[in-house]
Parts: C-alpha cells; sequence; structure tokens
C-alpha cells in the first residue's frame, strides 16, 4: 500500500525544517486540499507540527486582459483605429471590440477627440504618439506595482485570488512515527493494564457540546430582548408651531385601521398619564407591530415591528433628544449618527436618523424622531412647560444587519429556514 501522506509530510519535514502545503502538493503532486486534510489530522496531535494559516494573493489575468496584452489595451485599439484624417464616431464604435470603454478612456487620456462642428460627429487623433502603459505592465505583472493591479482589477484585466496554505514546522513532540491516541480509556485497557502504555488524547474543551432537542427563539425574539434591556437600562419602566400644515378632520381620525405606527401607543399612554392625575416625568417604550401600505420588496413588507422610546419631562430640548439617541445607538455599538430635519405631524422639530454602517462602508437611515408638537400635548392636559420627545426605529432592520441577512423574507414568513433560527447564537447588538 501506498505510504499514508501523513507519514510522506513527517518525513519530508523530518529533513526539511519548515514547508508549506504549497510546496508540499507541488514536491507528492497531490491536490493542495489533500496536503491540507493530512496537515489538520497531523495537527491534531500532542505538538507534533506547529502549523501557522497564511493567506497567499496571487493575480490571475482574465479573458479580458489576455485581449489586452495581444491586441492593447482598449483606448490604444481605439486610437490606433483613428486614421490619421478622422473617422466618423459611428463607424469606429462598429469597428473594433471594446469600443465604447477604449473611447472614453482615450479620451479621458486625451489621445483623442471629437469633433463636433460638422453634420456628423468625427473623432481625431489628438497626439502624434501613444504608449500602451497598461500592455506593457499586463506583460510584466511581476514587475506591476499593487496599487495599478488594484486599478487593473476594477477593470476585470486583472482578478485576484487568494488561497490559504498552511506553514509548518516541526513541533516539540516531533517525530516520524505516529503513535495513534486513545480517546477511551475502556475496561479492556484497565483490565490487561495496557493503559499504562497508552498515550491519550487530551480533552478538547473547544467541543461543543451535542445540540440539545429544545425550542429555539426567532431571530427577530432574540434582538427585541436586546432592546429591551437598553431601554432598561436608559431608565424607563415655546408654542410657536407653525401647526400640522394639513385639515384634521375627525372622520379620518375615526377610522378603524392597522396601526401605522407606535406612536399611536405613545399618545394613548400619555393620555393614561394625565388620567392619572398629576403629571410625573416619565420614559417609556413600546416595540410592536405595524402595518403599511408598502410596494414589497427584499427589505419591506406591510407589516414589521417598530420600537419606539420616549421621555416626557419638564423643559426638555432638541439637545436632550440628541444626547438620548447618542446614548441609546451607542448601546448598538453604533458611534457615528447624522441628522436629517424632516416632517412628522405629530413632532417638530423632527430628524431622520442615519448611522454609518461600518460593514457597508456608507450612511443609512435607522430611524426618526422628534419633539412632539404641543397640538398632541396640551389637548392631553400635559402642562405646558412638559415636552416630550421620542424617536422609533424597526426592529427588522438592525436584525436583518445583525444576522447578515439581506432579504426580509429570509426572517420574516414561509421562506424562513428553521436551521437559521436553530443555528444562530443569543443576539449581541455590540459588534
Ligand atoms: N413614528 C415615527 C417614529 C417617531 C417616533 C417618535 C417620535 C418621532 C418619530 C415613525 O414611524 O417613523
Amino acid at each position: 500500500m501506498a505510504k499514508q501522506l501523513t507519514d510522506r509530510i513527517l518525513e519530508y519535514l523530518a529533513s526539511h525544517d519548515e514547508t508549506n502545503s504549497l510546496d508540499l502538493a507541488d514536491e507528492f503532486q497531490e491536490d493542495h486540499q489533500k496536503i491540507i486534510g493530512a496537515i489538520k489530522s497531523l495537527e491534531t496531535m500532542d505538538n507534533l507540527i506547529t502549523v501557522t494559516p497564511i493567506s497567499k494573493k496571487e493575480w490571475e489575468i482574465t479573458a479580458e486582459g489576455q485581449h489586452v496584452i495581444e491586441y492593447g489595451s482598449h483606448e490604444a485599439v481605439v486610437y490606433n483605429t483613428v486614421p490619421d484624417k478622422g473617422i466618423p464616431q459611428a463607424e469606429l464604435m462598429k469597428s473594433v471590440p471594446y469600443a465604447k470603454v477604449g473611447f472614453s478612456k482615450a479620451m479621458v487620456a486625451g489621445w483623442i477627440e471629437l469633433d463636433k462642428n460638422g453634420s456628423i460627429p468625427i473623432v481625431r487623433k489628438k497626439v502624434p504618439f501613444i504608449v500602451d502603459t497598461i500592455q506593457i505592465h499586463l506583460k510584466d505583472l511581476a514587475n506591476t506595482p499593487e496599487n495599478v493591479k488594484t486599478e487593473y482589477k476594477k477593470r476585470k484585466l486583472l482578478q485576484d485570488t487568494v488561497t490559504k496554505i498552511m506553514h509548518l514546522e516541526k513541533g516539540p513532540n516531533f517525530s516520524t512515527k505516529i503513535e495513534k491516541l486513545e480517546a477511551d480509556l475502556t475496561s479492556d485497557l484497565l483490565a490487561n493494564g495496557a493503559w499504562k502504555n497508552k498515550k491519550f488524547k487530551p480533552y478538547n474543551f473547544e467541543a461543543l457540546g451535542a445540540a440539545l432537542q429544545v425550542g429555539h427563539l426567532h431571530p427577530l425574539l432574540k434582538v427585541r430582548q436586546e432592546f429591551r434591556k437598553i431601554f432598561l437600562e436608559m431608565g424607563k419602566g415655546g408654542y410657536g408651531s407653525q401647526g400640522y400644515r394639513y385639515d384634521w378632520k375627525l372622520e379620518e381620525a375615526q377610522k378603524n385601521l392597522l396601526r401605522t405606527h407606535t406612536t399611536a401607543v405613545t399618545a394613548r399612554m400619555l393620555y393614561k398619564l394625565m388620567q392619572e392625575g398629576e403629571f410625573k416625568p416619565v420614559k417609556y417604550f413600546s416595540i410592536d407591530r405595524v402595518f403599511r401600505n408598502e410596494t414589497l420588496d427584499a427589505t419591506h413588507l406591510a407589516e414589521f415591528h417598530q420600537i419606539e422610546g420616549v421621555i416626557a419631562n419638564y423643559r426638555l430640548s432638541l439637545g436632550d433628544l440628541i444626547g438620548t439617541l447618542y446614548e441609546f445607538f451607542k448601546k448598538l455599538g453604533i458611534t457615528q449618527l447624522r441628522f436629517k430635519p424632516a416632517y412628522n405631524p405629530y413632532t417638530e422639530p423632527s430628524m431622520e436618523i442615519f448611522c454609518f454602517h461600518n460593514g457597508l462602508e456608507k450612511w443609512i437611515e435607522i430611524g426618526n424622531s422628534g419633539m412632539f408638537r404641543p397640538e398632541l400635548l396640551l389637548p392631553l392636559n400635559l402642562p405646558p412647560d412638559v415636552n416630550v420627545l421620542g424617536w422609533g426605529l424597526s426592529l427588522e432592520r438592525p436584525t436583518m444587519i445583525k444576522y447578515g441577512l439581506n432579504n426580509i423574507r429570509d426572517l420574516v414568513g414561509p421562506k424562513v429556514d428553521m436551521e437559521m433560527v436553530y443555528n444562530n447564537p443569543i443576539c449581541r447588538l455590540e459588534k
């Protein structure tokens, strides 16, 4: 029988102090993944070898890049196609492959110009000769700087592949003979005394326990719990307004419909507070379902959960709202916020809340907020010097970000993968 790959690796290592999986694959003419597998099994043996994973980036020329090597860059091809007397643009565009990119790049480079004075646009050469550095670079990749290669990657002339390879050296217990380690102390080993000369596998305290056959919480419930915790940690247990700027109608207000936001709950709670007698400062939160007439797409359903926070106290200002929002979002691991003036019929001023999403590397809208209008507060009998500030966001959006889902149907509805529900750990909102 052919020698085991693991034995061959050990023998190779005995005569060479160090090596790596890629060189071994070359040396043994074996598949790289097979070598990795063998190294991994050697790695389980107590200090036999020392393994360090490394990533190796390699550049590859794409089919489009090969075309450039053969015929020149798209812009050079366009330039070379232009005769000294010029050529109608339409004709030029039909005469070479990749004409569109080539044309715009050659224009940007200042190699050609477009003469629109006549009846049809004519392309002319603008310089007597050109140097096609792209072709030169692609032909001699080894001497091309990394940042230039990254540029070419954007142009799809190059692509990079990252190979994970393993570097290995002899470990403190290195030997070319592998002794099979015992996993269990059996009654046989005890009875015949063989245990004395056997080596045992070390305990693996990192091993995951067997999965328990229990119920699982849906991600939305886990994230909701986190929000509830944040609110509890935050202690919730001048007129001059421009008005609503539309006519309020009793018939409209009396219509029976599913609520579109939980601010209805807030108004109800403030009403209830004043029914109890005297005003006392309060902090409220609610997390519940709301319903909207939305066009359904990957991030919108006609129903979702809204998270709302409210603080009522004497003489609160917009500064209090901004400070509270920073404190709240900090607890979610979000520290960069921006605010944009917005309109809500029940708050003034109102602000949309944007946060910088590190993963997406851009600012995204995460919520809405504002100072409740006196038109809403005074009829509920709140004292005139009491201000109420509030903010709202959806439960689904942070959950999707948290669990790396980009389609809301993966989170809500009949297409939810139960494995995803079972396998995702308890939510931690910080990064
Ligand atoms: N109700 C608002 C959020 C909000 C709550 C409280 C005050 C201001 C705004 C929304 O649906 O987006």
